[in-house]
């Protein structure tokens, strides 16, 4: 008897899209009346990002931005998620505007719709301007107040335009990234401004809704990174590392956001008494209602008990598993079991995968135009397959954007490290679909039944 398989479509309306941020793509970071990022500072640091790699060029998008358009256009993207950085529309952080600044994402936003392309914003992709960073930065209650201030700057003059904003990008690696281990901008280690950084990143998103009920007439969500944690081993020091772990990467930003309160690991394992008392006006600006949340999604981590500071876990390496080139274990079981564990726990919100892909070694592109990168074609069908499957256990998942549409910098990691299914010749800025360029247009078209 012939076995028919339907074909593995996804629902009708799924966003299929790619993503990029603002500093890893655009260069000309000071252009147009623009002011520094914390990033146009951490990078010329020296000794800061591999080979002291700046955002000073990345993919010139700012100045290529309508050739990347056509490019997403020819690949067939429905949707296209990008950031805007802060330091281009309010040069000094707050105050004046910059309508230069302003212009470039407005054009953008128009050649997006202009092609059929659903925007998808990120107001903060971790370039915050220096100005602010000048005055505590993330550590500064005020943030609050000049995050929402630069948002409603940002819906008056697009919203309608773009339906669907971001407010922040990943506030845990910003907060473990530029807080607690120093490896990103603005490269702090402190245990104690960890907590202090990271709920001000949180009051922040809960401000930005706020404002966004009062000037948008659309969508706002909130983008985090989440891991699942396997336990090494059922021994008890194992099994509570991996519950530390799970806690401090994947309950501590969706908790407040979504449950007004943060899990306790954070105060009583991990952080003690660098863990402040937070007032309950925080918790209510924190836990606004939101329409969608964002899961940037990469891999999993077999978590053991290490004497790691402050967390005391950590990942082990896996003897048979396969690693991407940023030392990222291939996990793709590891996405359905997470969209599974966000829909019991948090209400089966809607939900996009905001990012998902990998970098592995890229050979250089061929004499027929071609670049074989038959890795990342597994790995994207894989994930992708992942998501099916959550769709099947009844997860509200409603687009994938790929990380990434190009080649970028990949901040400390500099051009190291290539994400894109598009591959950038940084010395000629010559963009290349890869082989998972084609193989992505062909699983847009036929909504999945090709994958
Ligand atoms: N072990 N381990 N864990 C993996 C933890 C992943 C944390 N990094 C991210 O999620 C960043 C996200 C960022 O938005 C983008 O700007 C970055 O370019 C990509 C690629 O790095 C990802």
């Amino acid at each position: 008897m012939a076995v028919t398989t339907t074909p593995r479509r996804f629902p009708e309306g799924f966003l299929w899209g790619a993503a990029t941020a603002a500093h890893q793509i655009e260069g000309s970071p000071m252009a147009d009346g623009a002011g520094p990022s914390i990033w146009t500072r951490f990078a010329h640091t020296p000794g800061m990002t591999v080979n002291g790699d700046t955002g000073d060029v990345a993919c010139d998008h700012y100045n290529r931005w309508k050739e990347d358009v056509a490019l997403m256009a020819s690949l067939g993207l429905k949707a296209y998620r990008f950031s805007v950085s802060w330091s281009r529309i309010l040069p000094e952080g707050t105050g004046r505007v910059n309508q230069k600044g302003l212009d470039f994402y407005s054009r953008l936003v128009d050649e997006l719709l202009s092609k059929g392309i659903e925007p998808l914003l990120t107001l903060y992709h971790w370039d915050l301007p220096a100005a602010l960073d000048d005055r505590g930065g993330w550590l500064n209650r005020d943030i609050a107040d000049w995050f929402a201030e630069y948002g409603s700057v940002m819906y008056r003059a697009l919203d309608g335009r773009v339906k669907k904003w971001v407010t922040l990008n990943e506030p845990w690696v910003v907060t473990d990234g530029g807080y607690l281990h120093g490896a990103l901008a603005p490269g702090h280690r402190s245990k104690y401004e960890t907590p202090i950084a990271s709920h001000n990143l949180m009051r922040a998103h809960g401000a930005a809704v706020k404002a966004y009920r009062e000037i948008g007439k659309h969508e706002i969500g909130l983008v985090v990174n989440i891991e699942p944690k396997y336990a090494a081993t059922e021994s008890a020091a194992d099994l509570a590392a991996t519950k530390r772990a799970h806690a401090y990467m994947n309950e501590q930003y969706l908790d407040p956001a979504i449950l007004g309160h943060y899990p306790p690991e954070l105060k009583n394992e991990i952080f003690g008494d660098a863990w402040p008392e937070w007032a309950d006006e925080d918790y209510a600006l924190i836990k606004q209602k939101l329409d969608f949340i964002g899961i940037n999604y990469y891999t999993r981590s077999v978590t053991q008990a290490t004497d790691s500071y402050p967390l005391k876990a950590g990942a082990v390496r896996q003897k048979l598993g396969t690693y991407t080139e940023t030392g990222w274990e291939v996990f793709p079981q590891g996405l359905t079991d997470l969209l599974v564990w966000a829909k019991d726990r948090y209400g089966n919100i809607p939900t996009y995968i905001t990012e998902n892909g990998a970098a592995f070694f890229d050979p250089a592109v061929a004499e027929e135009g071609r670049v074989r990168d038959p890795l990342r074609m597994g790995y994207l069908k894989k994930h992708l397959t992942a998501i099916r499957d959550a769709i099947d256990q009844g997860c509200d998942i409603r687009g994938y954007m790929v990380w990434s549409l190009l080649d970028n910098l990949e901040w400390s990691l500099g051009y190291s490290k290539r994400f894109g299914i598009v591959h950038v010749n940084y010395g000629t800025q010559e963009r290349t679909p890869k082989d998972s360029a084609r193989w992505y247009s062909k699983a847009i078209a036929s909504h999945g039944a090709s994958i």
